[in-house]
């Protein structure tokens, strides 16, 4: 796309350019995966150009309507080009390169998100990990060629991160050898599957298995929602849109609810169980959370897709940072370009440094998934646990890792950084996502931990244990980790780091040139030395702690500081002799963390009554429970001016004994009421999950129905665009 000079380029991005040590083309090799692949990317990205509509008006000044259907637009013209283009490849890689690019360039006509997104990331691969060999005969071939769209719908209102707690049932009836969904209670109406909400007329459900009375647990079921000429969802289900959020705008992530509604027996994905036509249940997987499969596929797909998401802030930031000039630093000379400040560097090289360790560690991290996978063909699943750790944890780092650092080249942008159109703002709402789904980031972290504490035992006991983990081993002395929480996962972190070391100098040592190999190792260096300033504290191994102690002999250790203190050093201190001993109320210290927290309290009881907007806005933001917690000095200062001042002006004219009498009155009924009606008050919250009668379901559910997608049953894009694609008309 980009291989013609450009004309009117600014000349002080020509100049970094210019600048550049080495040759750029050769990069872009090392990026695509090599030359062929760079060509290759380059061809479809020109076929796209030629074929694909762009926006006649910005996606973001349209309604949330129009944003929708414009969406829906773009993805059956993409999804057309995708297709054919899919239809012509007959080896794997081929494949698996064409639909890496097809993604990546598809980012290029979407702030958001496609509604299709779903289909291509969740649903075709549970069907290629959850199905038996006759069904994914069936079902691929027909969502490969898009004939059905659909999505995954895991996560119920009640529940998102514990799996087994799921709600939704699938009880099989054996006479009419059908399974009966059902959503039993609120909290079990599936909520958040993209697609699903408008677009989607399949679905993947997850629900308790249940036969001849007893409950096998959690399932995916391959289900029919809408009729595939009208797009009326089917009797017996209630689906809609859940919304708007912060990103994910065009998803149309959606909700469904489940009356009885009946599915074949074959429904039920059976790669892993079968359910014999007389209900008998058969359990074929060699581990029980192969269920899970997708899961782990999409997190490592995002380590990928969080190097591809940052390469583009940072890109942005870098580029306009050349572009931007400011302040005077010499009279008459010109306003210095932005990138030249240190503390700007600071901001940006660490992301581009981050771009490569996530992207060397996700081809390393991909190779290892198919390597376990092709091992879990031949029925060994010896290395799933450890497949599992890496990928939580990988998924946990790197999604967290990239929303902060786009956030920082949000930073280095100052006020445009914040305009929709730098897109910075789109890339944080959709990486800050990735840190949710998927596994939340801290449960994925526990999972990791868990793994290494098992490991940790193992080698306790001086049994084998996989390479990977094998510096635990090493480190058997315990001075260079510790067992805490964070020791684990700071040890796991110091692996990921030397993954991305050992794959990067892997990666460039053949056929790259000495300048790109200087540029890696620079970068790598950066990365490492980076977080190791980051974390000193962690590296630290004396804690300098008693409670923290390896050895857990914490009462001694308590005791033996105890004894050190120099009070202790006399048995009877002077002022035993000579001074009452003061109450603690006495003490100033003691009267300073006391009123002033009394003092704070008031204030922002006054400035709620007084100044009720800026509560609101304050409280929208922190969280009422939150203001006596309030960090900024600022914040403060204002609600102890206007509380003083608005104090006065209302009692100034009244005589001083009544003054001081209306002024403990008021405080009392302030206080009194700030604390009887704080319920009231959280109303200001203006929120679905803040609400202080804690009807979170409700609520949310309420809202989803307010939305203005529901209001129609079919979209009309479904009639113009869905619909002749589907069929095959467009
Ligand atoms: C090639 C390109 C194609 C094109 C791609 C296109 C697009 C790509 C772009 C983006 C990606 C795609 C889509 C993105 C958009 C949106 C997607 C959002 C979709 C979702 O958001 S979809 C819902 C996901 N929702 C979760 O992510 C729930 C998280 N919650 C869990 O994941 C579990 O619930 C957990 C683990 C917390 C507890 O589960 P639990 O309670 O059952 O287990 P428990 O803790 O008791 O552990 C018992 C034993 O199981 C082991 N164990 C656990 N999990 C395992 C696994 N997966 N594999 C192997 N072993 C496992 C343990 O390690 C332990 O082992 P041990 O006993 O030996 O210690
Ligand atoms: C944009 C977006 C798209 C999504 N798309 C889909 C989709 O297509 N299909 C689908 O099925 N789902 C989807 N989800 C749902 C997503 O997978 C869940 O939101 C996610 O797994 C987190 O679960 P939760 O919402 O139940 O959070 P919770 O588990 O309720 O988390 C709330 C808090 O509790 C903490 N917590 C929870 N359990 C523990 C624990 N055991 N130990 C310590 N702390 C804990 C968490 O760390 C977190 O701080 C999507 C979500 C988002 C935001």
């Amino acid at each position: 796309m980009r291989n013609k000079p450009i004309a009117n380029v600014n000349a002080d991005l020509l100049k970094e350019r210019k600048n550049c040590s080495f040759d750029i083309e050769e990069l872009t090799n090392l990026i695509d995966g090599g030359k062929n692949q760079t060509a290759r990317r380059r061809e479809i990205e020109n076929m796209l150009l030629k074929n694909m509509p762009f926006d006649i008006i910005p996606e973001e000044c349209l309604s949330a309507k129009e944003k929708y259907e414009n969406a829906v637009r773009k993805s059956v013209a993409l999804n057309k080009i995708g297709v054919e283009l899919v239809s012509q490849v007959t080896k794997a890689k081929e494949l698996s390169d064409l639909t890496l690019t097809l993604r990546r360039v598809s980012d290029a006509y979407f702030r958001e998100v496609t509604p299709f997104l779903l289909h291509l990331g969740m649903f075709i691969p549970t069907i290629l990990g959850q199905c038996s060999d006759e069904q994914v005969a069936h079902w691929l071939p027909l969502a490969m060629q898009l004939k059905i769209i659909g999505t995954y719908a895991q996560t119920e209102l009640g529940h998102g991160t514990f799996i087994r707690g799921l709600e939704t049932t699938a009880t099989y009836d054996e006479r009419t050898e059908e399974f009966v969904l059902n959503s039993p209670t609120l909290s079990s109406s599936k909520w958040w599957a993209g697609g699903l909400g408008k677009t989607a007329n399949h679905c993947i459900v997850v629900a308790q298995l249940y036969t001849k009375g007893e409950c096998y647990g959690t399932h995916p079921f391959i289900v029919q929602i809408r009729d595939m000429d009208t797009h009326m969802p089917l009797k017996g289900l209630k689906v809609g849109e859940i919304g708007p959020r912060l990103g994910f705008q065009t998803a149309d992530n959606g909700f469904l609810v489940f009356d009885n509604f009946r599915i074949p027996r074959d429904s039920l994905m059976m790669k892993h169980a079968k359910v014999l036509k007389d209900g008998t249940y058969v359990k074929i997987a060699r581990h029980s959370k192969l269920t899970y499969g997708t899961m782990i596929f999409v997190r490592v797909l995002l380590v990928s897709e969080m190097a591809f998401n940052l390469s583009k802030a940072v890109t942005i930031a870098v580029r306009y940072s050349a572009v931007r000039r400011q302040s005077e630093l010499k009279p008459n000379e010109p306003e210095p370009q932005v990138l030249d400040y240190l503390t700007q560097q600071h901001k940006l090289f660490i992301s581009i440094s981050t771009v490569y360790a996530f992207q060397f560690t996700s081809n390393w991290l991909m190779k290892t998934y198919h390597t376990v996978q092709a091992n879990m063909k031949h029925g060994n699943t010896d290395a799933l646990p450890e497949l599992h750790a890496l990928s939580s944890c990988l998924k946990a780092i790197c999604t967290s890792d990239c929303s902060a650092a786009i956030e920082q080249c949000r930073f280095a942008c100052g006020g445009h950084g914040y305009m929709i159109s730098s897109n910075l703002p789109s890339l944080y709402a959709f990486t800050t996502a990735t840190r949710t789904y998927e596994g939340d980031y801290t449960v994925l972290l526990l999972q990791t931990a868990r793994f290494l504490v098992k490991t940790w035992e193992q080698v306790e006991l001086g049994n084998a244990v996989t390479p990977m983990v094998a510096y635990l081993a090493r480190h058997q002395n315990r001075e260079a980790w510790d067992e805490s929480p964070e020791g684990i996962i700071r040890a796991f972190e110091a692996i990921a780091a030397g993954v991305y070391q050992t794959e990067s100098v892997r990666s460039v040592s053949f056929g790259q040139s000495d300048a790109i190999k200087d540029v890696m190792k620079q970068l790598s260096d950066l990365y490492l030395l980076y977080w190791s300033l980051e974390r000193t504290g962690d590296l630290l191994t004396t804690l300098k702690s008693t409670l923290g102690s390896y050895d857990g002999r914490v009462y001694e250790r308590l005791m033996e500081e105890a004894l050190k203190s120099p009070l202790n050093q006399e048995p009877v201190n002077e002022s035993f002799h000579n001074e009452p001993e003061p109450q603690v109320m006495d003490f100033v210290s003691q009267q300073h963390k006391l009123f002033i927290g009394i003092a704070s309290y008031y204030s922002y009881s006054m400035t709620a009554l007084w100044l009720w907007d800026i509560l609101t806005k304050v409280t929208s933001e922190l969280g009422v429970g939150k203001t006596d917690r309030l960090p900024e000095s600022h914040g403060r200062a204002v609600f102890m001016s206007v509380f003083n001042s608005e104090m006065e002006k209302s009692v100034s004219s009244l005589s001083a004994p009544l003054q001081a009498v209306l002024r403990q009155l008021v405080e009392l009924y302030l206080y009194y009421w700030t604390l009887e009606k704080r319920g009231d008050l959280l109303l200001v919250l203006q929120s679905t999950l803040g609400s202080y009668d804690g009807r979170v379901y409700e609520r949310l559910m309420e809202e989803a129905l307010k939305n203005p997608p529901n209001k129609e049953p079919v979209n009309e894009s479904f009639h113009k665009y869905l619909k002749p694609f589907i069929q095959g008309k467009l």
